[in-house]
């Protein structure tokens, strides 16, 4: 498992770590990560040119350290410095002392910044780090637009300056980074977009930190996926494998219903049971499915329903499912016409898998407004419905009612943003659910699946949600390895 923990939390471990460590201790050795990741970066040190960009705080402090690393090893380091009066003093000493220059405010600060960073191999941003608040000041902003337009490769440290580290908001100008470098353990904000872009690739620099056991983020890896997917026994039959019901499509979106039963038949149930007008549809392309022309409530016993992919306005089919007293995936129409005071009443877990134009509406705000913050909008949705909700996107997230850890999805892709590829991700976690993961694990196993099947699928090319779907026994089999 991935983790990543609030600034807060952070701050406690480095003050409990510090006090029992020789003062500086810690940030030399996220100034030995850091210089080591610009070397790889670099490939030669010697003679290589490097224009750090330093802040008022540590962050500053680990950039001048690690410039003072490189500088030994023969780089031509120059800092420029923000705030010059507030510098980190010893870093300040260190690099003077390995032969770096400083370029300091006033006239023709950001003329000669420009010039330097125009001819930099290198550019470490050390504007802030955690400790920052709001969007970049003028003069960084200005700094951060001459790196962003030079060849230079760009090393954020800790975080790319201008982005929240507790959230992935970006509320301003801020870095772009190519790669960023982390201390003791990944923040939230390198982990969920907007932010998550502004930081390139990620490594993680252990400095030792003793972290509590609960993460405030996590994101599954392989192995974590490996040890939650169902896996039939000698005594399976289908019934024992799970039932998955699909209550979808409608004569105007018969697709919608195909393509969640093949989410559904790939996704570890032992049958899939569709209830809905596109049965002649489901059947032609999957004979395996079970199909009954009856409602949810009469179509037989089923281990857990998906209802809404391309429902239409069919909102008998979704009062029906969520009075059944099994797990519940409700996604896309469903979600407009499920009755928030019904889902909070169910015993049963429910699952709502909305995108962020779907979450906007059930929170009446705007798309831009829960796209800019992804974590608040899903912890705010779980609370009102009293569900799990899966927010869709670049950096899926899925949170439980009762709060707690939050999921990220690593394995997403943007070719997955095609049209049904959704329907395929409620099949399939819906499959997931009759298995008896929990929602939380159907949620986030199902789209790890998800995104790395369109991984394989795209392999560099657009791609069909069918596409997606056949995908997915790769990505299980990947998984388990
Ligand atoms: N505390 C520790 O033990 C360690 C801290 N480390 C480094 O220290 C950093 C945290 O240092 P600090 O607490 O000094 O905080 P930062 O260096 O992140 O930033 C604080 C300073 O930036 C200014 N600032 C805040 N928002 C700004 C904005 N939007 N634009 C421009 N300036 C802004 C503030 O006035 C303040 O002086 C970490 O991110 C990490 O890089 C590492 O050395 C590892 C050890
Ligand atoms: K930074």
């Amino acid at each position: 498992m991935r983790t990543a923990y609030s600034v807060e939390t952070v701050r406690t471990a480095e003050r409990e770590l510090m006090a029992r460590l020789p003062e500086g201790a810690l940030m030399q050795r996220a100034a030995a990560g850091l210089a080591a990741a610009c070397a790889d970066v670099l490939g030669r040190v010697y003679g290589s040119r490097v224009v750090l960009l330093v802040g008022s705080g540590d962050n500053g402090g680990d950039a001048l350290y690690a410039g003072a690393r490189l500088a030994r090893r023969g780089a031509g380091v120059t800092a420029l410095l923000l705030a010059p009066e507030r510098t980190h003093a010893g870093g300040l000493a260190a690099l003077r002392g390995a032969g770096g220059n400083t370029v300091t405010g006033g006239d023709g600060f950001l003329g000669t910044a420009q010039e330097l960073i125009g001819r930099a191999d290198l550019v470490v941003d050390g504007i802030v780090g955690i400790g920052g608040k709001g969007g970049l000041r003028p003069d960084a902003a200005t700094l951060a637009g001459f790196a962003a337009g030079s060849r230079a490769v760009v090393v954020a440290v800790d975080l790319p300056s201008g982005v929240e580290a507790d959230t992935g908001e970006v509320l301003g100008p801020a870095v772009h980074a190519d790669l960023t470098v982390t201390f003791g353990t990944h923040k939230p904000g390198l982990l969920i977009d907007p932010a998550r872009e502004y930081a390139g690739s990620v490594r993680l620099v252990d400095i030792g930190l003793d972290l509590p056991e609960r993460a405030e983020l996590e994101a599954l890896q392989h192995a974590d996926v490996a040890a939650r997917l169902p896996a039939p026994g000698a005594e399976s039959d289908k019934y024992r494998r799970g039932v998955v019901g699909i209550a979808a499509g409608s004569a105007r979106y018969p697709g919608a219903a195909v393509l969640a039963v093949s989410g559904a038949l790939r996704g570890g149930a032992g049958a899939v049971r569709y209830v809905g007008p596109a049965a002649d549809a489901v059947i032609s392309r999957f004979p395996e499915t079970l199909v009954s022309d009856l409602g949810p409530a009469r179509a037989g016993r089923v281990q857990a329903w998906v209802v809404g992919p391309g429902a239409g306005d069919d909102a008998s089919a979704v009062a029906e499912v969520l009075e059944a007293e099994v797990p519940v995936l409700v996604d896309a129409d469903g979600l407009r016409l499920a009755d928030r005071a019904t889902v909070r009443g169910r015993t049963a877990p429910t699952l709502l898998t909305p995108h962020a134009g779907e979450a906007a509406a059930l929170l009446g705000v705007s798309r831009e407004s829960v796209e800019g913050a992804r974590l608040a909008s899903v912890r705010e949705l779980a609370a009102r419905y009293g569900a799990t909700v899966l927010l869709k996107g670049s950096t899926t997230l899925i949170a439980d009612p009762g709060g707690g850890v939050v999921r990220v999805n690593p394995t997403g892709t943007a070719w997955l943003a095609t049209a049904g590829s959704g329907d395929v991700l409620s099949g399939l976690a819906g499959s997931l659910l009759a298995s008896g993961l929990s929602a939380s694990d159907a949620g986030s196993v199902g789209a790890y699946l998800h995104g790395l099947a369109g991984r394989f699928a795209a392999d560099g090319a657009p791609v069909g949600a069918h596409d997606v779907a056949e995908a997915v026994r790769d990505a299980w089999r990947d998984v388990m390895g």
